[in-house]
């Protein structure tokens, strides 16, 4: 694996809290990276640290082999942050905004208008360049931002929670601009959400819990690993659907809204009793596991909430 971060026991600690506990992975270059847990897990404090904003108590962070420790303005310039607060300057235009960071990154004078064009172009937004900031939605300034952390062509984008307080609707188009640009750049995603969904894009996550990380695989590797498809069912005989599931040894629960629930593993083993009991059940519905599951099946509580 030709791996662009490489993080070995990163320690934070806010006086004796330790934020960060012993946290080591590795990133391969031109992925997506999903970084997932509770609020107050330690996320943000990580990518702090990653992103050269805060100084880590302890431990080793590689960007493309440089030390975030002593190589700061190096790693600065290899990577493209978008934060949650909006950086953006509202009474300055797309263009200025854009132009303000080209120079504070060093941008040559000649290549600023080509690669302010082209970056804009990428999210979708050359038609707004001479839009004051103010005048746009929340959407498109998000999209702003990630145009604007591209324009000094970083290998690294860091997203901290970059669709949040986003309708359902933009939160899938940003997330299409992204993908596109990880294909076309070979850029490197690293973000943290709160809708776990969106971490199903990534090729492989990290869920957080506590400053440690407690699973670390595809999205899809750790649903086979911690989850089983369940099966949701509602009958008109309760008696005769207990009786049968009791005798095939087929382990269910009764939740409260009346539905019966059953993890099966694989499902297909399963589907022939239900088509053999078909007269036993009314509604049935087949649900596969989620990220949720997951961090449910190894910590015992919701990831929210
Ligand atoms: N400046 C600080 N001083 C003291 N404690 C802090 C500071 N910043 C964060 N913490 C604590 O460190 C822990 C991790 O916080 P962090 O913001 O990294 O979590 P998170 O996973 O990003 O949560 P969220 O999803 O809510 O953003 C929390 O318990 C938080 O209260």
């Amino acid at each position: 694996m030709n791996s662009i971060i490489k993080v070995e026991n990163l320690v934070k600690k806010y006086r004796d809290f330790i934020a960060v506990d012993h946290v080591t992975f590795e990133i391969e270059e031109g992925s997506i990276f999903a970084f997932l847990g509770p609020n107050g897990a330690g996320k943000s404090t990580t990518i702090h640290t990653l992103c050269t904003i805060l100084d880590k108590t302890s431990g080793t962070i590689l960007i493309q082999g440089k030390d975030v420790s002593k190589q700061k303005e190096e790693i600065r310039q290899l990577i493209g942050v978008v934060f949650q607060d909006s950086t953006l300057d509202p009474k300055m235009t797309v263009e200025e905004n854009l132009k303000m960071h080209g120079h504070f990154y060093d941008v040559p004078q000649k290549e600023m208008s080509k690669r302010i064009d082209m970056t804009l172009e990428l999210v979708d937004l050359i038609g707004r360049k001479k839009s004051p900031i103010q005048s746009l939605s929340g959407g498109m300034k998000r999209r702003v931002e990630i145009a604007r952390s591209l324009l000094h062509e970083p290998k690294i984008l860091f997203l901290d929670e970059p669709t949040t307080g986003l309708d359902p609707q933009t939160r899938s188009k940003i997330w299409s601009y992204l993908t596109d640009l990880q294909k076309k750049k070979k850029l490197t995603i690293f973000f943290t959400t709160h809708y776990i969904e969106e971490a199903e894009i990534s090729h492989k996550v990290a869920i957080m819990d506590n400053g440690r990380i407690i699973a670390f695989d595809s999205p899809k590797s750790l649903k086979k690993q911690y989850t089983k498809d369940q099966i949701y069912l509602t009958t008109m005989q309760q008696n005769s659907l207990e009786r049968q599931l009791k005798l095939q040894e087929i382990p269910y629960r009764k939740l409260s809204n009346g539905y019966y629930k059953i993890e099966f593993e694989p499902i297909k083993g399963f589907l022939k009793w239900l088509q053999e009991h078909s007269n036993l059940y009314k509604d049935l519905e087949i649900r596969k596991g989620t990220l949720n599951d997951v961090f449910l099946e190894i910590t015992g509580r919701e990831m929210r909430g």
